[in-house]
């Protein structure tokens, strides 16, 4: 097992990497001093692993509930957050109750928005069980909501006491999932290490075939970068917004098409070639760099063509994302590989060409 700490003083947690952590409960300590223990989970993954958490958490000796949330980004929603409230009150939570998020960045979202607003703040866990929020969403502490006009444009900033990261967990993690949890990986590498991006080229088969020890270095490798980028920038003043990378191109993909029809991963997939497209279009990157990183983006099973919405539609779109300032989107481009910088780009006829001609 590997364990790593986001260092953020008083709100500080480690993040521990491992096979078969879900049945370690040292690992949960955290639950020691909780009143009650609350799984949140969906309906495909509580059959996969709610038991054998909720076994690993009977050491406590502490009343444990499970609430278990239909599967999907489109019931990333108001409606369906109302749930976890209404079974928090309905079964006595209070501000000693511990949260214990499992599955993937969707739960991982919900749950600790719930966490971050039941009775003003409460404490959480997470447990993640698909590639993307081992290697992104359950470490950070960003959490919230989808609403129709907007991704994730409802929530808090709320750190978990701990991340628990089963690799073995990954084994029953259909092939297309996967592929998006790669996405958030290629982007580690892309705005923070080239010797990682090396690294994810040359084993693409591995990562691919969900190997192992593939598996445990993607993991660990995306962890130390993210929080790293965390522990510097908790609340996204600066340097934090570089993990957005193909982010811009990407919530607007997935608003526009309809939650769900897109998955997250794969529409950051083509929103990394959209960026790296505006990135060498603006003359950051070599036109063999954008086709190197749209290559990996594609073995990896991620489409690199983006809908064609019509430039007007994307631009609407884009107004309402969080790095929008003063009416001006800005976009993280690439000022090489492994470095990433955000910028408005004033001439609007370039951005207008990338989105009618589509990027790749
Ligand atoms: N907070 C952050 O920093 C952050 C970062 C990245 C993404 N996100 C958010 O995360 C969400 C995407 O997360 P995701 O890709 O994990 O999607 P997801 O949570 O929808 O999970 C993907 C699918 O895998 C299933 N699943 C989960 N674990 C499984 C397992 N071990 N075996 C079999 N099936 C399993 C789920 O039920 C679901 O059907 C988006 O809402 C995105 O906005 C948040
Ligand atoms: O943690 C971050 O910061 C990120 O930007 C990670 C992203 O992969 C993630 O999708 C995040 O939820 C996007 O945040 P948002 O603020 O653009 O909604
Ligand atoms: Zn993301």
């Amino acid at each position: 097992m590997k364990t790593l700490e986001v260092d953020l003083g008083t709100r500080s947690y480690p993040i521990y990497i491992g096979a078969d952590l879900i049945d370690q409960s040292a690992l949960f300590n955290a639950c020691e001093k909780a009143s009650s223990l609350f799984i949140v989970t969906n309906s495909t993954v509580a059959p996969l692993y709610a038991e054998r958490l909720t076994k690993t958490l009977e050491k406590f000796g502490k009343p444990i509930h499970k609430i278990v949330l239909p599967d999907g980004e489109s019931y990333k929603d108001w409606k369906h957050l109302q749930l976890i409230f209404d079974d928090l009150l309905k079964f006595g939570a209070d501000r000693q109750t511990m949260l214990i998020a499992l599955g993937g960045g969707v739960i991982g979202d919900m749950t600790g928005f719930a966490a971050a607003s039941f009775m003003r703040g409460i404490r959480f866990i997470q447990v993640p069980t698909t590639l993307l929020a081992q290697v992104d969403s359950s470490v950070g502490g960003k959490t919230g909501i989808n609403h129709p006009l907007g991704k994730n444009m409802i929530g808090a900033f709320h750190q978990p006491v701990a991340v628990i990261a089963d690799l073995n967990t990954l084994k029953t993690l259909p092939a297309r999932e996967l592929s998006a949890g790669l996405a958030e990986v290629i982007k580690h590498g892309a705005i923070a290490d080239a010797h990682f991006l090396d690294w994810i080229e040359a084993n693409a088969s591995a990562l691919l075939a969900c190997d192992t020890n593939a598996m445990a270095y993607a993991v660990l490798r995306s962890c130390e970068i993210k929080s790293a980028v965390v522990s510097a920038d908790e609340r996204e003043g600066g340097i934090r917004a570089t993990l957005n990378f193909g982010h811009t191109f990407g919530h607007a993909i997935e608003a526009g098409m309809g939650y769900g029809q897109w998955l997250h991963g794969e529409a950051v997939g083509c929103g990394m070639v959209m960026g790296a497209e505006l990135s060498y279009r603006l003359g950051q990157i070599n036109q063999a760099e954008f086709e190197r990183l749209s290559k990996i983006i594609r073995s990896m099973n991620l489409p690199v063509e983006p809908p064609k919405f019509g430039a007007e539609r994307y631009i609407e779109l884009m107004q309402v994302d969080k790095k929008t300032e003063g009416g001006s989107i800005r976009y993280v481009l690439l000022e090489k590989i492994g470095k990433a910088q955000i910028k408005s780009v004033p001439d609007a006829q370039v951005i207008e060409t990338l989105l009618a001609t589509g990027a790749a």
